[in-house]
């Protein structure tokens, strides 16, 4: 069936905000830019991440469980599927005051979304997706000394964080559903967090502790939703290399094999960049005419129009 350009928008956890209020207004924002490429023809689908919500969540009820034996500690799939409810439910009022400002009919929902995975993914054993709040080495070390099982990274310049296991999306299990909403001609929400993350065992789906990378999701979603265009927007306007030095240098295209080089060099951060970068170029590798972009949610209406961000294509 023909369709107007389709384009999948990734919405970075950091870049949502730290609280409801700050949630709530970046939202409102990128709701706009998001209407604004429907009125220009496009079809869009949107996801999100929740790194920092998820742990905001997990902290939350680990917190309440000390101080109250009646609250218990919430398994990490839950807080994930919480993540998805939290920062759905402001994207889609944000998206339904939008469309009801520009007088339309068009109709949006969001899509709770599990993410099978591998119950083998080697990643199980070595947790890198750092999630929660940035602490600063005091706090770090204070939180692994009440919980030695905990791990943390030190996060691109910005402070440390808890990392948790991050394995490999395989496949989306709403994928009809969402396939279904879309001929419907449905604004879609769904795959937050990279999809509450979910191993098959004899056909019974089950939750797993870990937070799926939401940009590599982002990918398969893409591809399985047949989109030309994947969209990852964080807090940065532009991929750089000698990022956070004084040389560095802000990249407005990359060819797939020129953003491979990069990554082989180290040029980008493990856990933050690296995997924006990774999903790009599988997403570009996908099939003729596919692009990626890398901008910032601040600046969405311009990165979607190519204005803003760095492309990268095969
Ligand atoms: N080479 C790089 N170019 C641009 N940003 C980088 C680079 N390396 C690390 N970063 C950091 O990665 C961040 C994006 O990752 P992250 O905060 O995890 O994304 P999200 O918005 O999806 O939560 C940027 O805001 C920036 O601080
Ligand atoms: N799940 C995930 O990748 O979230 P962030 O985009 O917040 O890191």
């Amino acid at each position: 069936m023909s369709h107007d350009p389709r384009s999948v928008v990734a919405l970075g956890g950091n870049a949502l905000g730290n609280t409801p209020q700050e949630q709530r207004e970046r939202v409102r924002k990128t709701a706009h830019a998001l209407i604004d490429m429907i009125l220009n023809d496009n079809e869009i689908i949107v996801t999100h991440g929740n790194g920092p919500q998820v742990g905001m969540i997990q902290k939350a009820f680990s917190v309440a469980s000390e101080a109250d034996a009646g609250v218990p500690a919430m398994p990490l799939p839950e807080c994930g599927a919480m993540s998805q409810g939290y920062i759905g439910y402001h994207l889609q009022q944000a998206i339904q005051n939008e469309i009801e400002r520009c007088g339309r009919r068009w109709q949006v929902a969001s899509i709770i979304t599990q993410t099978e995975v591998d119950p083998a993914d080697p990643a199980f054993g070595n947790p890198t997706k750092p999630v929660g709040a940035f602490l600063s080495e005091d706090q770090m070390l204070r939180a692994r000394r009440e919980d030695p099982s905990l791990a943390f990274v030190e996060d691109s310049g910005r402070g440390y964080r808890q990392v948790v296991a991050s394995p490999t999306p395989i496949r989306i299990a709403e994928k009809r559903s969402i396939l279904n909403l879309l001929n419907s001609e449905f604004i879609v929400i769904c795959s937050g967090g990279g999809g509450v993350p979910v191993v098959r065992k004899e056909g019974i789906l089950e939750g797993v502790p870990a937070v799926i990378d939401k940009d590599l999701a982002a990918a398969v979603l893409a591809e399985d939703v047949g989109a030309e265009t994947l969209c990852l927007l964080t807090a940065v306007d532009r991929v750089a290399i000698r990022f956070g030095t004084p040389q560095q240098e802000d990249l407005a295209e990359l060819s797939v094999a020129e953003a491979r080089e990069l990554c082989d060099a180290g040029e980008f951060a493990p856990g933050s960049m690296l995997p924006k970068v990774l999903a790009a170029i599988r997403f570009a590798e996908s099939g003729e005419g596919k692009t990626a972009i890398i901008g910032s949610l601040d600046k969405a209406g311009a990165a979607l129009r190519g204005e803003s961000g760095t492309r990268i294509h095969r």
